[in-house]
């Protein structure tokens, strides 16, 4: 199955040239937070945690994915797309890319999760790396924006990032983009 996005880019920022002045009060904490996502959200949430699978299939990643990722042109990915809920509530739309290079060994079971967070599985690997992390604001027109807000037009700015993580030694990205709802008052 074929997924089509707009391609026009948000300007990513590297976490430590980020301009966090822009960014809204309670909103940084979530940006920045360096552990697992889902088990920050877990915790927020209050055993109203939620995993809603929207989509997987072989996708062609967006080029500054491709180049994230190091793939050559033309080559495609595992796209994994869920929503992260408190309740009925989504809070986080999350886009991860696997490259079809990486699905050998360890990563392979990464295409079989179903409803069960990536999170999970990608901070008790004990081959996990983290890598580069950046931000950006993303608006209606950029690339992920319609899909994480499923259209909303009541919706004008995101907050995103992006982490390229290793699996034993093989490279996946997360995308994920913070929906209006997420709490912004620190618990
Ligand atoms: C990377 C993590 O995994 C989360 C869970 C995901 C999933 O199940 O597809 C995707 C992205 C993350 O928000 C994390 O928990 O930090």
């Amino acid at each position: 199955m074929k997924y089509f996005y707009s391609r026009r880019e948000p300007n990513w920022s590297p976490w430590c040239r980020f301009r966090y002045q822009q960014v809204p009060v309670g909103m940084a904490h979530w940006l920045r937070y360096p552990g697992s996502l889902t088990a920050r959200l877990k915790q927020a949430a209050q055993g109203n945690f939620r995993l809603r699978l929207l989509r997987q299939g072989w996708a062609r990643p967006l080029e500054s994915e491709r180049r994230l990722l190091g793939m050559r042109r033309g080559g495609v990915v595992i796209l994994r797309e869920v929503e992260m809920l408190c309740g009925d509530v989504p809070w986080v739309f999350a886009r991860t890319l696997i490259p079809v290079h990486s699905l050998r060994g360890r990563a392979r079971r990464l295409t079989l999760l179903e409803e069960r967070p990536l999170g999970e599985v990608l901070f008790s690997d004990p081959t996990m790396r983290r890598g580069v992390t950046q931000m950006a604001q993303l608006r209606p027109g950029h690339s992920l924006f319609a899909s994480a807000t499923c259209g909303l037009q009541s919706v004008q700015t995101l907050w995103g990032r992006r982490t390229l993580y290793h699996l034993a030694g093989k490279p996946l990205l997360v995308n994920e983009l913070f929906l209006p709802d997420i709490p912004t008052s620190r618990p």
